[in-house]
């Protein structure tokens, strides 16, 4: 008898081609996604060593990072993002890979794309040349971030080398309050572990308010994995992860669809499979969460209070919080709620998909942006916008204030022309707040989509628990 494996073991067995004498293994590679950031030198090195791209029908093209997010008919104005964006126009020509451009409808953030196209299937080992590859563990993949050259040897061979990573579970229970959402569930994972509390380890996250919450709440949180530590986090396919993949254009169709779905059925933690961390949170105690510092891991609930770092015993943490405050230009003891913005941030890989936007409109609908405050939402593809303005979405946000942007990455990282200016604050639903993330100097505040909905018209952190209804 075989003895009881997890989620991650499951999908790991089913792909090793090859044990090497080191004991890492090379691992069969479902699904390569590319982006414009982190493939040029790959495919360079393949036109070097006269090498194809192995299977260019598992590889899919797409240009995120660098897209400006303003109207792009006439091309994009800044020479470097130019440069890179026609280097995989060039790429993808040469070596025969499907490609969304800027001006495909089909165009959106990586991590987007990959599921709404249903390239991202259950069970499937999935890669990118970027670290929010986790987000695709959402489906019961093993999906991972890797390194150039290692997308250069995935594009030649469609395989990796690996070695294998320790199991974690993270089990939240219970119910979500209401105003709190998976973003605030990720937000307190990382939070309790730290940004180093998955590190050697895939996690599995199970339990009564993971299975509650959608593929979209089920993407935020396995996104944010790696702010964790963690290189990949998954979540075991369910109907909701069937209802999902159903009818996607690249899912397979009719009785292939059936033969899968009974593949995936069998992609369960077995009873007593060995993990070798175990965390458990109630997600009934979760409030709105907010970060206060410049990792991740600085949250705290919204009715709190900007911490103070001279409690911290441990000299070096000490001095990294307090160099933290100073960066963001908070004073120990400043109530939360007391923080006031000046731009609000509404996309990103974690929340850029069209759940988080009905939840945004609904907030502010026959509201106003509050008038200090400057608020974008910039959809995570070419399909959510056009799936947000058939539900009327983009007319409230328009009404309220709110700039109504094109797809791509946007100000989740200043790879584009969205940045903030050097001291602005800003409550961002993306997933990073290091120190120069959205621009020089710009500090960042880590926020649910409600909470930066309630931020933009307030100016300020609100306890959305007690947002009045419209
Ligand atoms: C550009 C890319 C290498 C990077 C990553 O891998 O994370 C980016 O997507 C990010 O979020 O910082």
């Amino acid at each position: 008898m075989t003895s009881p494996r997890t989620l991650y073991d499951k999908i790991w067995d089913d792909h090793v081609v090859d044990v090497l004498p080191d004991g890492s293994s090379l691992l069969y590679i479902d699904r390569h996604l590319v982006h414009e950031v982190t493939s040029p030198q790959a495919f360079e090195g393949l036109r070097v060593a006269g090498r194809k791209v192995r299977h260019p029908e598992k590889t899919l093209a797409v240009v995120d990072h660098n897209v400006q997010t303003s109207d792009r008919s006439q091309g994009i104005d800044d020479p470097e993002s130019r440069t890179q964006l026609e280097a995989l126009a060039e790429n993808v020509r040469d070596f025969g890979i499907e490609f969304y451009d800027a001006l495909d409808r089909r165009q959106g953030i990586v991590h987007i794309i990959g599921p709404e196209q249903g390239f991202t299937l259950p069970g499937q080992t999935i890669v990118c040349g970027d670290s929010h590859t986790s987000t695709h563990g959402a489906f019961g993949a093993l999906a991972h971030g890797i390194g150039t050259s290692e997308v250069e040897h995935v594009l030649a061979t469609q395989t990796l080398v690996q070695k294998k990573a320790k199991n974690m579970r993270v089990t939240v229970d219970g119910t979500l309050p209401p105003g709190v959402s998976a973003k605030d569930i990720v937000l307190a994972i990382i939070g309790e572990i730290g940004t180093a509390g998955g590190t050697g380890h895939v996690i599995e996250y199970a339990g009564e308010a993971i299975r509650a919450l959608s593929m979209e709440g089920r993407m935020t949180i396995c996104n944010m994995s790696i702010e964790g530590g963690a290189r990949a986090g998954m979540v075991a396919p369910d109907a909701t992860t069937y209802a999902y993949v159903q009818g996607r254009p690249k899912a397979p169709q009719g009785a292939a669809f059936d033969r899968a779905r009974a593949y995936w059925e069998s992609l369960v933690t077995d009873a007593g499979a060995h993990f070798d961390r175990e965390v458990r949170l109630d997600a009934a105690n979760l409030p709105p969460l907010v970060s206060w510092g410049t990792s991740p891991e600085d949250v705290i609930s919204v009715q709190g209070r900007v911490p103070d770092p001279s409690e911290i015993a441990d000299e070096n943490k000490r001095q990294s919080k307090e160099k933290a405050l100073a960066y963001m230009g908070l004073t120990p003891g400043t109530p939360m709620t007391d923080i006031r913005l000046d731009r609000v941030f509404i996309g990103s890989c974690t929340n850029g998909r069209i759940e988080d936007l009905r939840v945004v409109a609904q907030m502010v609908e026959g509201r106003k942006v509050h008038e200090s405050v400057s608020a974008m939402v910039v959809p995570g593809s070419g399909l959510v916008k056009a799936q947000a303005e058939a539900e009327g979405i983009d007319r409230i946000l328009k009404a309220a204030g709110f700039d109504w942007r094109e797809p791509g990455c946007s100000m989740c990282l200043g790879m584009n022309a969205d940045r903030l200016n050097p001291l602005e604050r800003c409550a961002s639903t993306s997933n990073r707040n290091f120190e120069g993330r959205q621009g020089h100097r710009g500090r960042t505040h880590l926020v649910s989509p409600a909470m930066a909905a309630a931020a933009a018209v307030t100016g300020r952190f609100v306890d959305i628990r007690e947002w009045p209804q419209a």
